[in-house]
């Protein structure tokens, strides 16, 4: 028999929605299987003159709704499957709050840190150059993900506009502000969630002063506990690729931020001010109301998801929770709002820099947080009732709501020929 794959897992979760809907056997069929993933090795001078390969994917996985959309991830362990199962989580994301998008990702296998400033923006260069025909403004729009950022997406957009002899920005979104990108998109996953969050404060029964607990210290991570610290709730512990570190009296968030941008660890603040080191495992079991996973898929498993002691779980990673943990989770009463729902704020605020690099009119900050937050609530209520109403869990309702939007638009399409690579 053949082993399980990334994809069959995630899809088991579509499987499972489409048993509460009462939809063709077509939209599974479509759904089942990424439309196309291409394959390139990137070949760049490194700086020692010397040349160097790295393996990269782009997949589309489905384009019923629109253009493709989502991040690109510079991570040494990367493959194609985990790209693809990435890329179906788009196609739902986007579905989930109605963005006029399909799904997409991208992955170079590399350890960026590994690299230079100037050979990272050689291989970002590269990585256009080999999928310029895969993506485009209509077509495929890349974006950040893990180990990549603004900076990386300026040099993407850069390069396909000197491909194509015109500027157009709208290939690629979260660019630096200077070059077309948009006001709110560096802080707007964690954004997102915590709109989420708070609209939903009061059937969480969470309050003021709550103990928050953030695996993973990037991008979403070090924005979430900065918004959630601001509110007044106590950020206790923290973890990235260096460690874990706890104090029951609430982390300085601002200093923890400083240390990352210094390119230290957090467990660099382990010993002062009460502040001391545990492992990425006793994380998961520090007592917490809010448990926000902001790293990488698969971290909470059956392994040690007996062990977590928390109340609500807002998924800012994508696929932290394995299929077993999940149920090991929902039997102790654990709310998780999925992130197909939670983290969705990212690709929210990337529409938005689309749409505004269409239009070549530029909105303030205070309209994106509004717009942002005005979709992430409404959303959110839906999945929130729906889960109620149905008694399911909130994953499974925000599978369903997203769902019945996909088979409307693959029903709507009628007969449209697709291919597999
Ligand atoms: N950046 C974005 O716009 C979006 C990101 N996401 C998801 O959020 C998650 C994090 O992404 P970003 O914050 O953008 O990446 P990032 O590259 O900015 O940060 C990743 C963080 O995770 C930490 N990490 C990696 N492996 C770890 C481990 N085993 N244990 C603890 N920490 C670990 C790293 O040290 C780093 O602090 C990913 O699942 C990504 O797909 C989801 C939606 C949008
Ligand atoms: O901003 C985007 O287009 C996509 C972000 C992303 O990769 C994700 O939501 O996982």
């Amino acid at each position: 028999m053949m082993e399980e794959t990334m994809l069959d897992k995630a899809l088991v979760r579509l499987e499972e929605a489409a048993r509460h809907l009462n939809i063709d056997s077509d939209v599974l069929e479509k759904l089942k299987y990424p439309r196309e993933t291409i394959k390139a090795r990137l070949m760049i001078r490194m700086d020692d003159g010397s040349r160097k390969s790295f393996m990269a994917w782009r997949c589309r996985y489905d384009d019923t709704r629109g253009p493709t959309k989502g991040g690109i991830r510079f991570h040494p362990d990367v493959t194609a499957e985990e790209v693809e199962t990435l890329a179906f989580w788009m196609t739902i994301k986007c579905a989930v709050t109605n963005l006029p998008y399909g799904g997409g990702k991208g992955g170079v296998r590399v350890d960026p840190r590994s690299l230079s400033r100037s050979e990272i923006e050689r291989l970002s260069r590269a990585y256009v150059q080999a999928f310029a025909r895969v993506i485009g403004p209509d077509r495929d729009i890349p974006a950040p993900d893990v180990y990549t950022n603004a900076m990386i997406m300026g040099w993407m957009a850069d390069e396909y506009s000197t491909l194509m002899g015109e500027s157009m920005p709208a290939v690629v979104t979260g660019k630096p502000i200077a070059l077309g990108g948009s006001l709110g998109r560096n802080d707007a996953t964690a954004r997102g969630g915590y709109y989420l969050l708070n609209h939903l404060r009061d059937e969480l029964k969470l309050e003021k002063g709550g103990r928050v607990v953030v695996q993973g210290f990037g991008n979403a991570g070090q924005y979430i506990a900065e918004l959630m610290a601001q509110d007044g709730y106590r950020v206790v512990a923290v973890s990235d690729t260096g460690g874990a570190i706890l104090n029951d009296d609430g982390l300085n968030v601002a200093e923890l931020i400083a240390l990352k941008k210094n390119g230290k660890s957090v467990v660099d603040l382990a010993g002062q001010n009460g502040t001391i080191k545990i492992s990425t495992d006793e994380l998961l079991a520090v007592p917490s109301d809010v448990l926000v996973p902001a790293a990488m898929e698969d971290l909470i498993h059956k392994g040690n998801a007996a062990s977590i002691r928390t109340r609500v779980i807002l998924e800012l990673a994508n696929g932290p929770i394995t299929a077993e943990a999940d149920t090991i989770l929902n039997a102790a009463g654990v709310i998780i709002l999925p992130d197909i729902l939670a983290n969705a704020g990212g690709v929210t605020v990337s529409y938005f820099e689309w749409v505004q690099n269409k239009q070549g009119f530029y909105w303030t900050v205070e309209e994106i947080h509004e717009r942002l937050r005005r979709i992430m609530e409404a959303e959110g209520k839906l999945i929130w009732d729906l889960a109620k109403e149905q008694n399911i869990p909130v994953r499974t309702a925000a599978y369903v709501h997203a769902l019945g939007r996909l088979a409307e638009a693959i029903e709507a399409h009628g007969t449209q020929a697709f291919f597999t690579a």
